[in-house]
């Protein structure tokens, strides 16, 4: 019965293993034809996704994009072509191709429901492998131990509703700081870029303190600089077409001699270990005595006491965490509390009716973070900034590693995703009138940022600011409670005025900073004490606060 498998006479093992070899080579290409017909089947039922405006050849929209970038507007761009090209479309941008996700539906069915399929991100090259040295968790691919690791780290230490709790005598202290700086100061009052220098400080020593157990004292600190350079050389980074190996990645192969990008990138990822490492010793020899309730509370504490160091390969990857955090916190929080103050320079009776209510509810007290539930036109307040002036408004790309299928289109497996959040907050059909600022829309929405985000139904999701899926950003609970008290504490103190030099009609365009349609620091403001009462109460809260508390020692 085994005779058909006998060999003829005459064939040599070389014929056979042609033989073979054809009949392999015959069946992978009837199954790769197979393959491709049943994935064309799979694709005639599916529509065509929306081509996204038409490009070059191999810079597709680059120079569209590069355009709007030169005048502040690209985020205008991607939001006029999603109200041409509806939920989904694509835009390529040089070698690369972009997905914008712009209706709340696209954004569950994308990034929320299939939430493993869609935690990738980019590969990049110099700003994720040499810079951070794959140690930044918004850079890394979603699957990696250590992005699970940090994420875990981020949620028990900080994100939680009681660590983000924990956090707000820092804020209270440090908003505390701003407000005495500003009331106390004329020149600050009235130059708008020596606002945006006091508030820098303010969001960054909140969060340096939070993170490291160290302060940042006055605005010309050098870590505010360092941080803010770190961190915009790291996003820098993602941007297509920043680096050329980026692009052609087999580049990465030659000898490290001719690798200029692998070389710098590496020595600025020693150089931000050797700042973490050396504000880490200082915390680990600070005398018992000098630490204070918040010191130890600091992640930073945290990690070098915990017998585990927090389940971190060394200490010193938990230092660099502290200053991605730091980088990933302050800016945001900046910017957030910046657009507020646009929005209040732009809307003078929204201000009014918001300090009347304010100071109906708190006569002439200091707001606390405890006022915001008493207050719900505050929550209204924080929902409109961030729907109004969302400070990551083009997203933060995301890449999927299966199909995705959308409402019969389909995203194929690889794909860079992008939550189009600008045109999404802007949308006419999810918000009436959206590019006016109307607290009123949020009245019925007693929703927190973290009830918010995990409404099953993602039509009331009040906005999109914090991203969505595996990657929504871990720190919304102490960021809702930095944004709230700033607002309130700033209303309480201040009238927001035009600077006598302010060109009117007023337009964002004419003051825009680097976050694309956020405001930057020639916004013609003046913040001007609402009474010279209160710039006691200011005075006396932060000498009572500065007996009651150790001191931090400066960054
Ligand atoms: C106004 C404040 C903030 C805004 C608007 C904001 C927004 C965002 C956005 C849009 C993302 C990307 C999400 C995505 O990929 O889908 C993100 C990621 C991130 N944010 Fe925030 N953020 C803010 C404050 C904070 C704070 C206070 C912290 C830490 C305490 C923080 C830490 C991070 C981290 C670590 C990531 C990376 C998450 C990952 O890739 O897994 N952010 N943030």
């Amino acid at each position: 019965m085994f005779d058909a498998l006998l060999l003829p006479d005459g064939l040599s093992d070389l014929h056979i293993s042609l033989r073979l070899a054809l009949v392999l080579l015959s069946a992978t290409a009837v199954y790769y034809v197979a393959l491709s017909i049943q994935q064309r089947i799979k694709d005639s039922k599916l529509l065509p996704l929306p081509p996204g405006p038409t490009g070059l050849p191999f810079i597709g929209n680059l120079l569209d994009i590069l355009k709007e970038v030169g005048l502040g507007s690209q985020h205008l761009l991607f939001e006029k072509w999603a109200r041409q090209y509806g939920e989904l479309y694509k835009v390529k941008v040089g070698p690369f191709t972009q997905y914008m996700v712009n209706t709340d539906q696209a954004v569950k069915a994308i990034f929320d429901k299939p939430a493993a399929v869609s935690a990738n991100r980019p590969r990049w090259i110099v700003s994720n492998e040499h810079i951070c040295n794959q140690w930044n968790l918004l850079l890394v691919n979603g699957d990696l131990p250590r992005w699970k690791h940090q994420r875990k780290v981020i949620a028990s230490n900080v994100g939680s509703i009681p660590k983000a709790d924990a956090a707000v005598p820092l804020l209270d202290y440090e908003s505390l700081k701003f407000l005495h700086e500003v009331s106390n100061n004329i020149t600050v009052q009235q130059t708008s870029q020596r606002l945006w220098k006091a508030m820098m400080r303010y969001t960054y020593s909140a969060f340096t303190s939070q993170m490291f157990g160290l302060d940042i004292p006055d605005s010309s600190n050098e870590a505010i600089h360092y941080i803010h350079e770190t961190g915009t050389a790291q996003i820098i980074g993602t941007l297509p077409g920043s680096y050329i190996v980026d692009i052609f990645p087999v580049l990465e192969r030659l000898p490290m001699a001719l690798k200029p990008w692998a070389r710098e990138g590496s020595a600025r990822f020693k150089r931000d270990v050797d700042w973490c490492t050396e504000r880490m010793r200082r915390i680990q020899h600070m005398d018992p005595n000098e630490k204070g309730v918040l010191v130890k509370e600091s992640l930073l504490s945290k990690t070098l006491e915990d017998h585990k160091n927090l389940g971190f390969e060394t200490k010193e990857e938990g230092a660099y965490l502290c200053l991605m955090l730091t980088i990933g916190a302050a800016d945001t929080s900046q910017v957030s509390t910046w657009g507020f103050l646009e929005a209040m320079l732009r809307y003078p009776d929204i201000q009014s009716k918001a300090q009347g209510i304010l100071d109906e509810a708190l006569g002439d007290r200091l707001p606390t973070w405890d006022d915001y539930e008493r207050i719900p036109y505050i929550r209204c307040l924080v929902k409109e900034t961030w729907r109004w002036r969302p400070p990551v408004g083009l997203g933060h790309p995301h890449v999927t590693t299966d199909d995705i299928v959308y409402n019969n289109m389909r995203i194929p497996k690889g794909s860079r995703v992008h939550l189009n959040g600008w045109a999404l907050g802007h949308d006419p059909a999810r918000h009436k009138d959206p590019d006016s600022f109307l607290p009123e829309r949020y009245e019925s929405d007693h929703t927190s940022a973290l009830q918010s985000i995990n409404s099953a139904d993602v039509n009331k999701r009040d906005h999109f600011a914090f991203g969505a899926g595996r990657r929504i950003c871990p720190g919304y609970n102490v960021a809702e409670r930095s944004l709230a008290l700033a607002i309130m504490r700033m209303l309480w103190a201040f009238d927001v005025k035009p600077s006598p030099h302010a060109k009117f009609p007023l337009t964002s365009l004419d003051w825009r900073g680097t976050f694309p349609g956020l405001p930057g620091p020639d916004m013609p403001i003046t913040m001007v004490p609402r009474s010279q009462e209160k710039v006691r109460l200011i005075g006396e809260a932060l000498k009572n606060a500065d007996t009651e508390r150790v001191p931090m020692q400066p960054m």
